[in-house]
């Protein structure tokens, strides 16, 4: 998602599916206005608190991160190797910070805190103005997703991550193994290191995977599987891996689900008698 002054220029783009919303479509023109402003304030946050301090953080020597070590409900530092996703023979290299819904985050640096926090309040923001044009797409109410079962109790949580190493796939060495976020959808913050591959056709074999352009403050949103299952199938959940490089990257993804109390089913629109719920 691209942030720009002019407004008819705001465009998201399901990379997966290669679908592409038409914000220029005037129901969706509003929705499209409110998303933008909330991108403006977290690219003041991001840009003036959030970068500083991820470097800050992980530049600290190791026995000060390992003060704050992840807690049993895996909130606080993960060293790098500590990662491991199906099919890999190696951990991931990157060492990481994860802030859950719960327990306090600690105050690791000065400031540290009031700043995740006010991150995290800015981020849920600007996933819930994507929601809202989400639901326009799928043809349900602007609102649908802001029911209290599902964004408006939502459960979020984000991850600070310092990646390193160079990669090599052919022996299963990643920044970040290949995987699909499980959520509704993930809100993706880099920096200008390109290094996040997307393979847009998850069921093809061999895969075939492929850079995603780093754009200067913007936001790469990967849809989750279960945005994939309530849409029927017709958001496809991005596959990605993460190869390094040799150069140091950070990057903040922040992910979005809705409660727990939320049933999730086939929404009344994506379905019908020739197309029923997979
Ligand atoms: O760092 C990135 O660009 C991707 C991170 C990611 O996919 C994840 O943490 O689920
Ligand atoms: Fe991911």
């Amino acid at each position: 998602m691209e942030n720009k002054t002019n407004q008819e220029e705001v465009s998201i783009i399901n990379v997966s599916s290669l679908t592409c919303i038409d914000l220029a479509n005037s129901n969706l023109h509003q929705s499209a206005a409110s998303l933008k402003q909330a991108c403006m304030s977290r690219l003041w946050i991001f840009l003036c608190h959030k970068s500083w301090y991820n470097k800050k953080f992980f530049a600290l020597p190791l026995e000060e991160k390992m003060k704050a070590l992840r807690n049993e409900k895996h909130q606080g530092y993960s060293s790098v190797l500590s990662h491991i996703s199906d099919n890999q023979i190696h951990g991931d290299y990157k060492e990481s910070y994860f802030i859950g819904i719960e327990g306090s985050i600690d105050d690791v640096l000065p400031g540290w805190r009031e700043t995740m926090e006010k991150y995290h309040q800015e981020a849920l923001r600007v996933c819930k103005a994507i929601a809202r044009v989400l639901a326009l797409a799928l043809n349900v109410d602007e609102d649908y997703f802001d029911k209290p079962e599902m964004l408006g109790n939502p459960l979020v949580f984000m991850r600070l991550i310092h990646y390193e190493g160079i990669s090599d796939p052919s022996k299963g060495i990643y920044g970040c193994g290949p995987h699909s976020d499980f959520g509704m959808m993930t809100l993706l913050a880099t920096d200008n290191v390109m290094d996040l591959q997307i393979c847009k056709d998850k069921d093809m074999e061999p895969r075939k995977w492929e850079y995603v352009p780093s754009i200067k403050d913007a936001y790469i949103v990967n849809i989750g599987d279960l945005l994939e299952r309530w849409s029927n199938g017709i958001f496809k959940s991005t596959l990605h891996r993460v190869l390094g490089n040799g150069q140091d990257r950070y990057s903040i993804p922040f992910f979005v689900e809705p409660s727990h109390d939320c049933l999730v089913e086939c929404l009344p629109t994506c379905q019908s008698e020739n197309i029923p719920p997979k």
